[in-house]
């Protein structure tokens, strides 16, 4: 399925995203992943967490102390072999979960859209389809999957406390339980979810969060993050020069992974988006 037949056959929200800046979050429907690997994909995930705690925790990243949910993270990158990523980033001796299948199943899937979605935001900023792939943009992958359980006093905690994801984009396939919040001004949006839509996160803009789950349905999400995979200290990142001019300067500072990873992070899960850190103009950033 082609950029095209992806827009024709169902994209949701695509216009509004290219007429007005400040969204940075859409469902897509039709993108090409059948509702049965879908389906797989959440079942086997509902499975890992009906796994007793002790057995699981060697999986899990970290417990949210605040939060009400439970997160389990891979970090991943094609620099480097898929299942010896897993023992780097996770834990040691991190033994094979029984839902690898699936997992490296939603990878292929996940990433094939995710390729696309790129291709159509360079047509959109009118540069090859190919640039952000060529940057490395596809190649370094953090899983993660959240699950909220039942919360029996929700108005008195979150899921997951507002913040952005610091990536180039995210693939976000959630089960049908309610609970994430888009931050658009002052308002705080629900996304309802839709059977077999992935909800897309471009970039780290917009702020969201998850609720606290007062459903004795728990609530379970996977997303992909993508990032550029050239991580080194030479590997510099910025506004793409082909639209850049003098009439229409760039208005952030060129910047490396290294020193994204300076501003601190993820645990804390502060809400400051980092591309307000590269402003070129500090005046703006008030407005
Ligand atoms: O659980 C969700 O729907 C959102 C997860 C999320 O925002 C994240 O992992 O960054
Ligand atoms: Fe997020």
């Amino acid at each position: 399925m082609g950029v095209k037949d992806l827009i024709d056959s169902g994209v949701t929200m695509i216009p509004k995203i290219a007429s007005n800046h400040d969204w940075g979050f859409y469902l897509i429907i039709n993108h090409g992943i059948s509702n049965e690997t879908i389906d797989r994909t959440i079942n086997a995930f509902e499975s890992f967490y009906d796994v007793p705690m002790e057995a699981k925790k060697q999986y899990h990243h970290m417990d949210h102390k605040v939060a009400f949910c439970s997160t389990f993270n891979i970090f991943y990158s094609e620099a480097i072999n898929w299942k010896d990523s897993l023992r780097v980033y996770m834990a040691p001796n991190l033994p094979e979960m029984d839902q690898m299948r699936e997992l490296l199943e939603w990878d292929i899937h996940a990433k094939r859209v995710a390729e696309e979605l790129m291709e159509m935001m360079c047509e959109g900023l009118g540069v090859k389809k190919e640039k952000l792939k060529e940057m490395s943009c596809l190649e370094h992958r953090k899983l993660v999957s959240h699950y909220y359980p039942y919360c029996p006093q929700p108005d008195l905690t979150l899921g997951l406390p507002p913040h952005t994801d610091r990536g180039v984009l995210n693939v976000l396939l959630q089960n049908k339980v309610n609970g994430l919040h888009v931050k658009h001004g002052k308002e705080w949006i629900e996304v309802k979810p839709v059977r077999c839509a992935l909800i897309i996160n471009v970039g780290d803009l917009l702020q969201h969060r998850v609720v606290a789950n007062p459903s004795k349905n728990p609530r379970i999400s996977l997303a992909p993050i993508y990032k550029p995979g050239k991580r080194g200290e030479n590997d510099v990142y910025g506004v793409f020069p082909e639209i850049i001019s003098p009439e229409r300067p760039s208005l952030y500072k060129e910047f490396t992974i290294p020193e994204i990873q300076k501003q601190g992070i993820t645990d804390d899960f502060s809400c400051r988006a980092i591309i307000d850190l590269f402003k070129l103009d500090k005046s703006e950033e008030e407005a």
